[in-house]
């Protein structure tokens, strides 16, 4: 098969003449657009979403739920053709649950959150449910997903693969109940099983078994969200026991709910005011959130940084300088990436612990970016469970991006502070972010 053109073209990242100082408007978070989505089609009333994000991931969450029976509208007014147009800003989707049918395709592209959270959903629809998608989804896990399901109840034809390809056999209802499932390589199996369980007869008790857990809080995110909607939920925060989540049976309210700036997608522009010394404004920053981008806050001062709340957003400063930092990310493994990139610009060296499971995320991240920062000229070594880098002058080059977005943005940070690096496919972006290319130009000014 011939290559796909975008996915070998190459982007001359723009390089820094100097510091930035820029506003950037981020949008929707993917995390909290498709957790929305997913409660609002499992509803009792419609709902709404406004500032949806607008990307791959989000869309095809979208279609699965349409392919299932909801009703998706969606308004986008002419005042939000700002930063990318319509196709980026979609101003709001008034979601009206209808009982969910199959047959059914659903495409999940390579979106974790699709893969592993509608399965359960899936179980709820009246016939036949089936899953694909991009190759990659074949490799990434969904095993604990899939094994519980079973044990709930659900039917499910995956040839004994435990991930992609497979059908679901929605039989209208699930029977629900207590299940273990060892999420270490995914917080997403646990949140899958809350999202859908007050629609399971008896609800769950989901009991993770696993050494670790990574992305806790896109577990709390899960639990905060099914609240807000009137779901009834005991968590080890609540005082219950360690690694276990219970979920009541019950109906779900429809809700009118603002989706905040995806805070994983503000980090390439924060990076930018630490890499050059310069500031970027972030709009909207919320005042408290679950989601794992706001640790930014906290690396990115202790990389080097500084950074003011304010009623309008985030304000985040560089000093010039950026240090080196041991960290473990384990809870915010999708930030790995962009703080790699960084890394690799400091001036003292920084270990990356906690991230073993960013081997499956949508490429192995951990190999990635030792490959593509040492092709640049780096010194980068991968542990068991994340990287150890140790800064040195790099030069320009092509920067691989596995189809990954954040990749992709980790080789745009270089490429600031470094003279002719090249990203291959920055197209990739739009699996989270459609803008990224007119964005990072804006922010420079170009
Ligand atoms: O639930 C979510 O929205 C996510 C959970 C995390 O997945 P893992 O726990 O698989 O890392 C994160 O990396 C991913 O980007 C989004
Ligand atoms: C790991 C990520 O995505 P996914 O939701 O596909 O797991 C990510 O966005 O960094």
């Amino acid at each position: 098969m011939a290559p796909n053109p975008a996915h070998t073209a190459l982007w001359p990242a723009p390089h820094a003449s100097g510091p930035v100082d820029a506003t950037v408007h981020v949008p929707g978070s993917k995390s909290v657009t498709n957790r929305a989505l997913v409660l609002a089609a499992l509803a009792s009333e419609p709902g709404w979403l406004r500032r949806p994000l607008r990307s791959r991931d989000t869309l095809l969450m979208a279609g699965a739920l349409r392919a299932l029976g909801v009703e998706i509208e969606e308004t986008v007014s002419s005042s939000s053709s700002v930063a990318g147009g319509p196709e980026s800003t979609g101003e709001a989707w008034r979601v009206l649950p209808t009982g969910l049918h199959g047959p059914a395709t659903v495409d999940v592209g390579n979106a974790g959150t699709v893969m592993r959270f509608l399965p359960p959903v899936a179980t709820l629809a009246d016939g036949p449910v089936r899953f694909d998608g991009d190759p990659r989804s074949y490799e990434r896990p969904l095993n604990g997903v899939i094994d519980a399901l079973r044990r709930l109840g659900a039917r499910i034809d995956d040839e004994d693969r435990g991930a992609l390809p497979m059908t679901v056999h929605g039989g209208g209802a699930l029977d629900g109940g207590t299940v273990s499932v060892d999420a270490s390589s995914s917080s997403q199996f646990v949140s899958a099983l809350l999202l859908s369980a007050p629609r399971f007869n008896q609800g769950v008790e989901v009991r993770h078994t696993g050494a670790t857990l990574p992305s806790l809080p896109h577990i709390r995110m899960t639990v905060d969200m099914l609240r807000a909607v009137g779901a009834q939920v005991d968590t080890p925060e609540s005082g219950g026991e360690p690694n276990v989540w219970r979920v009541t049976p019950g109906a779900l309210l429809g809700r009118d709910l603002t989706i905040e700036p995806d805070l994983s997608n503000a980090q390439p522009f924060l990076a930018a005011a630490l890499v050059t010394g310069g500031k970027v404004v972030v709009p909207d920053w919320p005042a408290r959130t679950t989601q794992p981008g706001d640790r930014l806050r906290e690396i990115f001062t202790e990389m080097g940084g500084s950074c003011e709340l304010t009623e309008y957003g985030l304000v985040f400063t560089g000093s010039g300088s950026v240090h080196g930092v041991d960290v473990d990310l384990g809870e915010v493994g999708e930030l790995t990436p962009g703080i790699a990139a960084v890394a690799a610009l400091a001036d003292s060296p920084s270990t990356l612990r906690g991230v073993a499971h960013l081997r499956l995320h949508e490429t192995d991240r951990l190999a990635a970016l030792t490959k593509e920062i040492n092709e640049l000229g780096g010194d980068v070594t991968e542990t068991a469970d994340g990287l150890h880098i140790r800064p040195r002058r790099l030069h320009g080059g092509i920067f691989h991006t596995y189809e990954d977005h954040r990749m992709a943005t980790a080789g745009a940070i270089i490429g600031l502070a470094v003279e002719g690096v090249q990203i291959e496919n920055v197209a990739t972006t739009a699996k989270t972010l459609p803008d990224f290319p007119d964005l990072w130009t804006g922010m420079l000014g170009a």
